[in-house]
């Protein structure tokens, strides 16, 4: 298996200094009260093929009270959800040292990702490894033919889906309508495919830590292993796979951009023991120069840019862990 990332190891210090402590009850999954009950409960599914208005009543609804919800009817083929998961499973097997080393597919180094080197305890654990490709840069993988063409599929099919919900959610705001066409685009918008190996400690560590996507909107697949969890009324909520279906969630920047009227929600995976999971993520970013004002009186954020907040979420992570994120910008601060 000389393709699995070196997980336990690199998680070896902290899994010793919680046994040696006895933390609390030693399982991140009820770390702490609000945690201890996870209900197994759907999220809004919404049909894209219902009548305009109808749908667009529910996403607005849904991003306002779960900032979460399925999407069925989306116009993604089958096809190439089921091609981007093979092709996504075979990358994975590639040989660790190959992934690991600069140059991996001739994407820019940062691209692979495994583990959490920044992680101060187990709560800030990523039992998962990842590969975060910008749009712009999927041309460069072309020695992988079968990869590159999967992808390029994934991400023109995702794109008017995209765009199609981000001017439904706007629509309620006052965010004048050319506003992504001239914030976003294929340089600025990313895919992340996730792979989260069997865990031997399932209860000790995270498949992803808890976060908030710093995404305008991020589109999910998720394959029908289970173990996405996101925060609803101070509980955690399971978000159960529904096949056909894709998830869309609220980032941090749309709930600035609404003044905290969308939700940019707490969201995680559990580790697995037995099962392998894979997802692929599409994030709508903006360019590091757009502006991100609180369209909404009074503002609850003060106007900043993409690149300050992004700046400054890798300054947070590799000191403390995690980020701040959206918190840095209110205008009162809490
Ligand atoms: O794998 C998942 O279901 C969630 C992935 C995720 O939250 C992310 O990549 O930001
Ligand atoms: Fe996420």
């Amino acid at each position: 298996m000389d393709f699995e990332p070196p997980l336990l190891e690199s998680y070896k210090t902290l899994l010793q200094s919680s046994l040696g402590f006895g933390v609390g009850t030693g399982d991140v999954r009820n770390d702490d009260k609000s945690s201890m009950v996870v209900e197994i409960c759907e999220l809004p599914l919404i049909d894209l093929n219902l009548k305009r208005e109808e749908f667009m009543k529910e996403i607005i609804e849904a991003a306002r009270d779960w900032g979460f919800f399925q999407v069925v009817n989306h116009g993604i083929p089958q096809e190439v959800l089921q091609k981007l998961k093979f092709e996504q499973k075979k990358v994975f097997q590639r040989p660790f040292s190959n992934k690991s080393q600069g140059n991996f597919l001739n994407l820019p180094v940062t691209c692979y990702r495994w583990g959490n080197s920044f992680a101060k305890n187990l709560r800030q654990t990523n039992w998962s490894e990842a590969l975060h490709i910008f749009l712009h840069d999927i041309g460069k993988v072309y020695q992988e033919e079968s990869l590159r063409s999967t992808m390029d599929a994934f991400a023109t099919a995702v794109s008017p889906l995209v765009e199609n919900l981000v001017q439904i959610l706007a629509q309620k705001l006052n965010v004048p309508l050319s506003y992504f066409k001239e914030n976003c685009s294929e340089k600025s918008c990313s895919v992340r495919l996730n792979r989260y190996p069997p865990c031997p400690l399932p209860s000790k560590v995270y498949g992803l830590m808890p976060h908030t996507d710093t995404s305008f909107i991020t589109i999910l697949q998720q394959d029908q292993a289970g173990g996405l969890q996101l925060m609803k009324d101070g509980q955690w909520v399971d978000v159960k796979p529904v096949t056909e279906a894709l998830v869309v969630n609220i980032g941090d920047l749309f709930q600035a951009l609404s003044n905290g009227f969308y939700k940019s929600v707490k969201h995680r995976v559990v580790a697995m023991e037995k099962v392998e999971r894979l997802s692929a993520a599409y994030f709508y970013n903006p360019s590091p120069d757009a502006v991100i004002q609180s369209y909404g009186t009074p503002p609850l954020y003060k106007k900043f840019t993409f690149g300050e907040m992004a700046k400054l979420k890798q300054k947070d992570v590799m000191e403390t862990g995690d980020k701040v994120g959206l918190s840095w910008f209110l205008c009162t601060p809490s």
